[in-house]
Parts: structure tokens; C-alpha cells; sequence
């Protein structure tokens, strides 16, 4: 069942009673069939643990509402953050992010409460239902009807109180609403370097296909924030790998995934220890754990 959006026990999507006619308005205007409740909280930016040197602090951590976890960061508790993921496919990286969330992990000061997808039936969405992971599906659209329209989604994300949005593989264009709801909130992982193979069209094997047609001998992924835009967004970390001469596209793709599964995990432990720094001219980068004046 993919109940009008999510389908999972436990999920924490309550139903709420109208407490007065504007929020009835209201919640009429962006939920269908009793699935999300509304909130008025709104995303509230946060300052990093340690402003360092000629660089503006990161709005890229919020107060995630009370959710009890927390961690500890030089100079006071750092809640644990709250993650949603964006999957079209096979979700292997979406996999390896969740694995990494668990105790012990790399990325253990994260969870993933919500997985959301276009495509009820892949990968990813199957591995999110086995893990008690609520299922969201987005866009509505003719091919699926039972989909949310995007209101209906920043309330599923406010309710589940979600601070940071990981796209891993999702092919749909995010639409400026959530991008604007989640200022240096939301990552993309492309698998090429870019600026270059980049845009509308370059997914998947066609990205590797064009990365050996051009003769490139370099080749790897890219985490990026999210712009309005397809892959224009500032680029926060990426790998190298080569490009063989015999390669074909999948032995390109799977060179490029193994590393993806990294620099991913890297980026989002990142996120959750409140490491992303803003220099100056708006570049995003990652304080290392070790050195709070050096930068992966
Ligand atoms: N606002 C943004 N939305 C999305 C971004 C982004 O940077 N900003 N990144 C993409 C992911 N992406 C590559 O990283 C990407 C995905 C899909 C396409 C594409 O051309 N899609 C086709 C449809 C494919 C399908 O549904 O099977 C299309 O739109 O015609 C390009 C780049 C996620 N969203
Ligand atoms: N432009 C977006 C794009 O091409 N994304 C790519 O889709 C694959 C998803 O694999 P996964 O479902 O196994 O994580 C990954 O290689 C990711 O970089």
C-alpha cells in the first residue's frame, strides 16, 4: 500500500485535529486523505560549533525540534540531525548512507526518517519498507496519481522534522519551494566532475557514456548543494578515479559508484557534525575532524 504518500508503521505521521478554521484552511489547501499532519514550525538556521577564520559560520544545521538525541561538540550539545533521502533507483547509495547512520558508523550523528521517491517499486524504496524507513512518493503526477504535490511534501518533511535533503539518484528536478524551504540543506550526488557531463539528460549511464566518448582520462563523483537547477549548485567534495582506455560505461559506473559510496558517507557525517563552512565567496567546504583550521 502506498497510502496516498507513506506507507510504514511507525512512521510518526500523526493526524491532527483542526485547532481553529484558518489552520483547516489551511491543511485542506495541502493534505490529501488525512495522510500529514500540518505544522507551523519552520526550518530555523543554526551556528556552527567553532566560526573559523574568514569564513561566515554554516546555516547548514537547524534545531531539529526536540527529537531527545544528541551529541556533544566542543562548546555545547549538537542535536542529532534528521535526514531525508531522494531515490529514483537502486539506491545502493541511499544503502550505505543508512548503514553508516547506525551506532558506529561513519555518519552516526544522522537518521534517515524518510525515504522519498517517484518510483514506488525500485530498489530503494524496497530497502526503506523492509527498515521501517517511511515510503513518501513525489511528484504526483498522471503516471502516479497517488503521488503528493509539493506542499503536501515540505508538510510530510516539517512534520517528520527533517533538517537536511539527500538526493542519491533521484531524477526529478526539485522544485523551488524545497529548495527554498532548506536553504544549504539539500546534496546531490552526480557521477561526474563536475561543471563538466553535468544537466538536463546527463544521468546514469549516459553520463559515463559521454565522460569515454569525450576522450576524458579523468573521471569521478561530485557532491553538490542543490540549486533550482540541474547540477549548478555549489560543489561541496569530489573524488578522482581514471578513465581505462578498454572501459565500457558500466565498468566506468561501477568505478565511479564504489567511490560515490564514500565521498557520499564523508559529506553527510560532514552535514551532521556541523563541519560545512562557507567561505567568502560563497564556496562550501569541509572542516576535517581532527583540525578545525584544516579543510578536506
Ligand atoms: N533542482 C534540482 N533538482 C535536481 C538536481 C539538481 O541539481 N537541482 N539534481 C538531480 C539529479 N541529476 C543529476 O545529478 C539529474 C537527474 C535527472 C536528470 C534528467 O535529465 N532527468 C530527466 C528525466 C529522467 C527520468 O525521469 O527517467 C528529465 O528531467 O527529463 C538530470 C540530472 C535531481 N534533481
Ligand atoms: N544525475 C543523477 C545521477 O546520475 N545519479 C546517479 O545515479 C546513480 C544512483 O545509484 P544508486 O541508486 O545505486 O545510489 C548514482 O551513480 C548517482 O550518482
Amino acid at each position: 500500500m502506498e497510502a496516498a504518500a507513506v506507507a510504514s508503521p511507525g512512521s510518526g505521521l500523526r493526524y491532527l485535529p483542526p485547532i481553529n478554521p484558518a489552520q483547516k484552511r489551511q491543511r485542506s489547501r495541502s493534505a490529501t486523505a488525512g495522510a500529514f499532519a500540518t505544522t507551523r514550525r519552520q526550518p530555523r538556521a543554526a551556528v556552527a560549533c567553532r566560526r573559523p577564520h574568514r569564513v561566515e559560520a554554516a546555516a547548514a544545521a537547524r534545531d531539529s525540534g526536540g527529537s531527545g538525541d544528541s551529541s556533544h561538540c566542543s562548546g555545547g550539545v549538537r542535536s542529532r540531525k534528521r535526514l531525508a533521502v531522494f531515490v529514483s533507483g537502486g539506491g545502493s547509495n541511499f544503502r550505505s548512507i543508512h548503514e553508516a547512520t547506525a551506532a558506529g558508523g561513519k555518519a552516526s550523528s544522522g537518521d534517515v526518517v524518510a525515504l522519498v521517491t517517484d518510483k514506488p517499486g525500485c530498489g530503494g524504496a524496497e530497502y526503506a519498507r523492509r527498515s521501517g524507513i517511511p515510503v513518501v512518493l513525489f511528484p504526483r503526477s498522471k503516471s502516479a496519481p497517488e503521488g503528493v504535490p509539493t506542499a503536501q511534501l515540505l508538510n510530510a518533511l516539517r512534520d517528520l522534522r527533517v533538517d537536511f535533503v539527500l538526493l542519491a539518484g533521484y531524477l526529478k528536478l526539485i522544485p523551488s519551494e524545497l529548495v527554498q524551504a532548506y536553504p544549504r540543506s539539500v546534496l546531490n550526488i552526480h557521477p561526474s566532475l563536475l561543471p563538466a557531463f553535468g544537466g538536463k539528460g546527463y544521468y546514469g549511464l549516459k553520463v559515463h557514456k559521454a565522460v569515454i566518448a569525450s576522450g576524458a582520462r579523468y573521471s569521478g563523483p561530485t557532491v553538490h548543494f542543490v540549486d533550482e537547477q540541474f547540477d549548478t549548485g555549489r560543489t561541496l567534495a569530489q573524488r578522482v578515479v581514471p578513465v581505462l582506455a578498454d572501459d565500457t560505461p558500466e565498468q566506468l559506473a561501477a568505478r565511479v559508484l564504489h567511490e560515490e559510496h564514500h565521498v557520499y558517507v564523508e559529506a553527510v557525517a560532514a552535514l551532521c557534525e556541523d563541519r560545512i563552512v562557507w567561505r567568502e565567496d560563497g564556496v562550501p567546504l569541509i572542516r576535517t575532524q581532527t583540525n578545525p583550521d584544516a579543510y578536506a
